[in-house]
């Protein structure tokens, strides 16, 4: 399968690691999508909407035989399957799967904007993106993701909550 897509993942409701984690099951059982690397989890602050709970968010590399739209509605009915509710936009909910990069493509469709265009505003999600990749850049550019990082406030709303142990699909798992 030879496309690499990093996805973001949250969550902020009910038991939040077991949701990250079964969407990470339930992405992997996919024949078209390979887990190959998954970070740590972190607990962070919300953002965008501020009267909600402590996120958990987590960063994984997926190898898929999907296009970014294909690899998009999967997403989606993953977020279905777990019970995500479409209430208040950037409100709560228990599971998040966005695309945030796909290849070095630049996507732009009604549905799709790729690289996520709120990515490099976020440490919840340039934290985790750069413990699984600390030399990323920015696609099509010379910028390394953690100079972009360097330079975000909200660094300190992210704490490690879980460390991953070793690399793969699992590394979460173990009790
Ligand atoms: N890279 C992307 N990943 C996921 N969804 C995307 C992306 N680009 C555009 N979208 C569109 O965004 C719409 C809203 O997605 P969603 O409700 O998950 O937003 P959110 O995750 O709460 O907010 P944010 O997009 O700021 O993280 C989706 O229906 C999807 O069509
Ligand atoms: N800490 C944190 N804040 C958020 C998150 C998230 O995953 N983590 N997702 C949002 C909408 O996608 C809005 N705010």
């Amino acid at each position: 399968m030879g496309n690499y897509s990093y996805l973001s993942i949250g969550s902020n409701i009910g038991d939040r690691s077991t949701y990250i984690k079964e969407a990470i099951l339930l992405l992997d059982e996919i024949k078209e999508v390979n887990v190959v690397q998954t970070s740590s989890l972190y607990e962070t602050a919300p953002v965008g909407y501020l009267d909600q709970p402590q996120f958990l968010n987590a960063v994984i590399l997926v190898n898929t035989g999907f296009s970014a739209d294909e690899l998009l509605s999967v997403c989606q009915e993953i977020e279905r399957k777990l019970g995500r509710k479409r209430n208040i936009h950037w409100g709560p909910r228990t599971i998040d799967l966005d695309i945030l990069l796909y290849n070095h493509e630049n996507i732009e469709t009604e549905r799709l904007s790729v690289p996520h265009p709120r990515m490099m505003e976020r440490a919840f999600v340039l934290v985790p993106l750069l413990e699984i990749n600390p030399t990323i850049m920015l696609p099509n550019t010379d910028t390394p993701l953690n100079n972009i990082l360097e330079k975000l406030e909200d660094k300190e709303g992210v704490q490690l909550w879980k460390q991953k142990s070793g690399e793969g699909a699992y590394v979460l798992f173990e009790s």
